[in-house]
């Protein structure tokens, strides 16, 4: 089947590839009951359950298909947002300052080209952008490596970056007041563009420091590297183009996704305690909105039931076992709706 020539009445929602966020990704679509079957090596792939397409993407371009609207919904890193915003931002006013366009016309280009609107947090792939240098060497300061040779495959970021750090270290030696953020396309900074690996850079001599992400500081560790500054910090999120061509579809599956990870970051709590402790039980699990109380048979005693976040469910059942509640159990939740 000609899979392009299907694509007319669907909504097109971009989803990663590859890499670190594809399978937390195609486990959202899973339990948000998006249905669809893949081919070998295609991607692109029909919802057979609704009218959805499915386009398989670098994480790096999502932003990209989703901020100039040619998909309508999309999956990525908000690093990578930031990124691709930083470059359309970089590419329209090289342009103004060269004379190619106006004042004017860089700032609907850029309105244009950066058209992603942050539908939700999605809560995996939390990590940092980080400036690093050699652990043993002499840089301690991001300022040291003004002028320096920087790797990085978020190229944007880090000459957005070093622009501030220049124009302050600038300003400082004038001894003027601190003025707005102006960008120029001097950048004593060399922002060397790499595409993966980037924490080798420096043992191999390509760079004096990198800017990359960290998650368990592992990577960074074993080449030997340490952190000097946080660029951004990140974590996926569900975008939106900025005129997706079924809205109403777009907050279904916002909604559908938005359950799911609800029903992953919470447990249901249930435990029986004696009605005088009630209030001080409720302290300690206070619920998402409000616990359910039900009477048992044994006369001044309820049974509870709460919603807690996962990350604090053992501390809380140590609480509530000191108060004295008793048989408390812990369950997993598949699925939620508010
Ligand atoms: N170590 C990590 N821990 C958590 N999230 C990460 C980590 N590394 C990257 N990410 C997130 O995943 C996104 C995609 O990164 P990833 O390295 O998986 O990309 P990729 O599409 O496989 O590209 P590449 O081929 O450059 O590795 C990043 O933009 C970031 O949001
Ligand atoms: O702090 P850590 O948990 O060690 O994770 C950090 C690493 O993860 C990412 O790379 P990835 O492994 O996705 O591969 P890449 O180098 O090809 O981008 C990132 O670029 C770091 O190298």
């Amino acid at each position: 089947m000609d899979l392009v020539n299907h694509l007319e009445g669907r909504l097109l929602f971009a989803v990663p590839k590859k890499g670190r966020l594809n399978q937390a990704a195609l486990n959202l679509l899973e339990g948000a009951d998006i249905q669809f079957r893949r081919e070998n090596r295609l991607d692109i792939a029909l919802v057979k359950n609704l009218p959805i397409a499915l386009i398989f993407l670098p994480a790096a371009d999502i932003p990209t298909f989703v901020g100039e609207g040619q998909v309508d919904l999309g999956i990525t890193g908000w690093d990578q947002v930031q990124e691709h915003d930083a470059g359309v931002r970089a590419l329209f006013r090289a342009r103004r300052f060269s004379g190619e366009i106006t004042p004017e016309e860089e700032s609907e280009r850029i309105f244009k080209g950066s058209g992603c609107e942050t539908v939700l947090d999605l809560g995996f792939g939390g990590c940092k952008l980080q400036v690093q240098v050699p652990e043993k060497g002499s840089y301690t300061s991001p300022k040291d490596l003004i002028g320096k040779n920087i790797g990085t495959s978020f190229v944007h970021l880090a000459q957005k970056y070093f622009a501030n750090l220049e124009l302050e270290e600038d300003t400082a030696k004038e001894g003027t007041d601190v003025p707005p953020v102006k960008f120029t396309s001097k950048l004593r900074t060399k922002i060397i563009e790499l595409s993966g690996s980037v924490e080798a850079a420096c043992a191999l001599g390509v760079a004096d420091g990198i800017v990359d992400l960290v998650e368990s500081g592992e990577t960074m560790k074993a080449a030997g590297l340490k952190p000097i500054d946080t660029v951004t910090e990140s974590t996926a999120i569900l975008i939106k183009s900025r005129k997706p061509s079924n809205l109403d579809l777009v907050d279904l599956i916002a909604a559908r996704i938005r359950g799911v990870i609800t029903a992953q970051q919470y447990v249901l709590c249930q435990y029986n305690v004696e009605r005088s402790e009630l209030l001080a039980a409720t302290k300690i699990a206070p619920g998402k909105r409000a616990p359910t109380v039900t009477s048992l048979e044994e006369d001044g005693w309820v049974a509870v039931s709460v919603m807690v976040e996962k990350k604090k469910i053992a501390p809380i059942m140590d609480e509530l076992s000191k108060i004295g509640a008793t048989d408390i159990l812990v369950l997993d939740i598949a699925n939620t709706r508010s």
